[in-house]
């Protein structure tokens, strides 16, 4: 199954029990527009390299089209149209008012200079400008993707529209960045997380969790549960893991991936396979690395009672219904990694008006939206009686199908 169809079949089995018939389910389903481009640069030997880039821009009914940027060696269209809808499905769960898109670049940041990358995202930039902009679709973090490929993004951008630090998100607090960002995605699935543990009668404190993915969201979503008195066990990156079922110190750890790039070889646990953290003796796993992780064939293994999907669509839907017969709650991606993009909203808004929130607001107004999305996934889910992940798509579809219908077709 490609990962458009892993997709397109949890969002077929919501719009089925919803009913909405097949021209909308198939007008629901097919992305706006998809675009895709040569991105040929000199390297810094004097070769000349040439890269594919991609735009996929989902659905804009509910507002500019939204999503990150993602810089690795196996992306491609199709992945960048899986994450595209799912964008749209999170960007209405939230109830932010955006569409959805995903991008990036078939690349391997690891073996780019830092000039490479630099001209790399300028020519990129280049080729999708006239498709993106602050009303258009506004790009942000995603894998390999940082704060300063967002100022590159900026910049070029502004270069052919004028000053427009609205048109892309996560950017430096130095050029109109957030406060809040970088953390928001593990802070959003911290609130949600809370929120679950307390409908399950588990507290944060004590309960045990395993991380895949040691990055962005899953290394702040570590430090946050670590300061909740959540215990984490085990943890990996894209070389290996490191497990410690007394508990890994978050901190030790943080230390020792600054001097050494990565989790695998910290003094404080055993090491591990980064498959392993899949199967790890835990309460709560937390995907927060690539799709696509959860499988037939692991899924019979996992040990956690609950996942929380940190990652764009680690869970395959084979594996899905496994969980969903041996009793496994999970908690969706387009509900539970909507921390990031709802702080981008914000930190659009600050950009559309000039002004700076204060971290203190940002992330009080990020947990009361997580809370509100998460309370009503799980009204839909229990009226309903379906998984949160086919509550949170109805809740999206009614969004997205509502705001279709009432624009016109
Ligand atoms: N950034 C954001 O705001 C949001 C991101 N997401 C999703 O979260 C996930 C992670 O994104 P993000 O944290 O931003 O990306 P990063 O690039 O910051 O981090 C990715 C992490 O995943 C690790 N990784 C890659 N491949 C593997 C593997 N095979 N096994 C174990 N670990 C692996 C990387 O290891 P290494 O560092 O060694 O390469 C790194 O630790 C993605 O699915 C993304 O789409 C979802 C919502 C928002
Ligand atoms: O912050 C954003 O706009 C998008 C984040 C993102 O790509 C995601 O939620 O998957």
């Amino acid at each position: 199954m490609s990962a458009v169809e892993g997709t397109n079949y949890f969002f077929r089995k919501a719009a089925r029990i919803m009913d909405v018939g097949t021209p909308i389910e198939t007008l629901l389903a097919t992305p706006l527009r998809e675009v895709k481009v040569q991105v040929s640069i000199e390297m810094d030997s004097g070769e000349i390299r040439t890269f594919l880039g991609y735009r996929i821009q989902h659905d804009n009914s509910r507002g500019p089209m939204k999503g990150g940027l993602r810089y690795h060696p196996m992306l491609d269209q199709d992945e960048c149209s899986s994450l595209a809808s799912l964008m749209t499905w999170k960007t209405a769960v939230v109830n932010v008012p955006y569409g959805g898109a995903k991008g990036g670049i078939a690349c391997d940041p690891s073996q780019l200079s830092l000039k490479e990358l630099e001209r790399l995202t300028r020519k990129y930039v280049d080729q999708v400008q006239d498709v993106i902009g602050p009303t258009r679709d506004i790009p942000a973090p995603d894998v390999n993707t940082n704060p300063q490929v967002m100022a590159w993004i900026m910049d070029q951008y502004s270069r052919y529209h004028g000053h427009s630090p609205a048109v892309v998100t996560g950017k430096p607090l130095e050029l109109y960045g957030s406060k809040g960002r970088e953390a928001a995605t593990g802070r959003g699935l911290l609130y949600v997380c809370r929120e679950i543990l307390r409908d399950l009668g588990l507290p944060v404190k004590g309960t045990r969790f395993a991380l895949q993915g040691f990055g962005n969201v899953g290394s702040h979503t570590a430090q946050l549960l670590w300061e909740d008195g959540g215990i984490v066990v085990a943890v990996a990156d894209v070389l290996g893991g490191v497990r410690n079922p007394q508990g890994l110190d978050i901190p030790s750890l943080f230390e020792h991936v600054k001097r050494t790039g990565t989790v695998t070889g910290f003094a404080g646990g055993s090491p591990c396979s980064n498959d392993d953290v899949l199967t790890a003796d835990c309460e709560v796993l937390i995907p927060a690395a690539l799709g696509h992780v959860l499988t037939r064939e692991n899924a019979p293994a996992v040990r956690a009672r609950l996942i929380i999907e940190g990652a764009n669509g680690p869970t395959q839907p084979e594996a899905d219904e496994i969980f969903e017969k041996r009793g496994i709650f999970v908690v969706p991606d387009v509900l539970a990694s909507a921390g990031g993009v709802t702080v981008s909203y914000f930190e659009w808004v600050q950009n559309l008006q000039h002004l700076s929130w204060e971290e203190e607001r940002v992330n009080a107004e990020l947990e009361k939206t997580m809370k509100e999305a998460y309370e009503r996934v799980a009204q839909v889910a229990r009226s309903r009686k379906v998984s949160m992940r086919t509550a949170a798509y109805i809740l999206a579809i009614g969004r997205v199908g509502k705001a279709t219908v009432l624009r016109g077709i």
